[in-house]
């Protein structure tokens, strides 16, 4: 099974964060790990407290995965301080990012994303979905990523299938919660059983 490591925050609301990343590489069949940077006290409707895990504790996380086991892929979620968002785009600069995708889930019109692999741009294009919940849509959808990539698959079907994944998870959201509910990542697997 491919091992795919989450380096992100938690939130205890199981929509977004840490929580969100688990449930999405368990829907992809991958094994998943975390490794949390930060405690965070939110919900559908607001977000109360940050407590940030000192980067003692975090890299000493790292490293007890990393010693043990072989990671596939990482993703990155939330970074609350500007020290572990400087070593963060350190590390990403020195791994050499080969491309780029940016989200247009908040813009109006279709919910369209663009990716640059360094050759062509290519538009993931969906209708958009009339609902207020999408809580998380931004973790799920590069989790999801990040497990295909550790599947072993090309960067642009890679994010087609991220992008399939997401949409079906907006598409069957949960109503959970008096804010932005969460998605719905087993929908599938409920559905049709395993
Ligand atoms: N209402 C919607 N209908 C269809 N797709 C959506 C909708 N909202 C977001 N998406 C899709 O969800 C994915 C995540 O994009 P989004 O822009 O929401 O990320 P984000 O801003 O990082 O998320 P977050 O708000 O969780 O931080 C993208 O593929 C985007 O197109
Ligand atoms: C912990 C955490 N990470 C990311 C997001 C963005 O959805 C959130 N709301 N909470």
């Amino acid at each position: 099974m491919k091992k795919v490591l989450s380096i992100a925050g938690s939130d205890c609301s199981g929509g977004a964060g840490i929580q969100a990343d688990l449930k999405t590489f368990s829907a992809h069949g991958v094994y998943g790990m975390s490794v949390i940077v930060s405690v965070v006290a939110e919900n559908t409707g607001r977000v109360i407290g940050i407590q940030d895990i000192s980067a003692d504790m975090i890299g000493k996380q790292i490293d007890a995965v990393f010693e043990d086991i072989e990671v596939d892929a990482v993703k990155v979620g939330m970074l609350s301080t500007p020290d572990c968002m400087e070593e963060a785009a350190k590390a990403i600069r020195t791994m050499g990012c080969r491309a780029v995708i940016v989200k247009g889930g908040h813009a109006a019109g279709n919910a369209v994303d663009v990716l640059f692999d360094g050759k062509e741009i290519c538009h993931f294009d969906t209708a958009r979905i009339d609902t207020k919940n999408t809580h998380g849509t931004g973790c799920i959808f590069s989790s999801a990523v990040a497990s295909q990539l550790a599947r072993g698959m090309g960067i642009r079907e890679a994010v087609q299938k991220a992008k399939d994944y997401v949409t079906m998870a907006i598409e069957h959201s949960l109503d959970i919660g008096k804010g932005c509910g969460p998605t719905h990542h087993f929908w599938h697997l409920y559905q049709y059983g395993l």
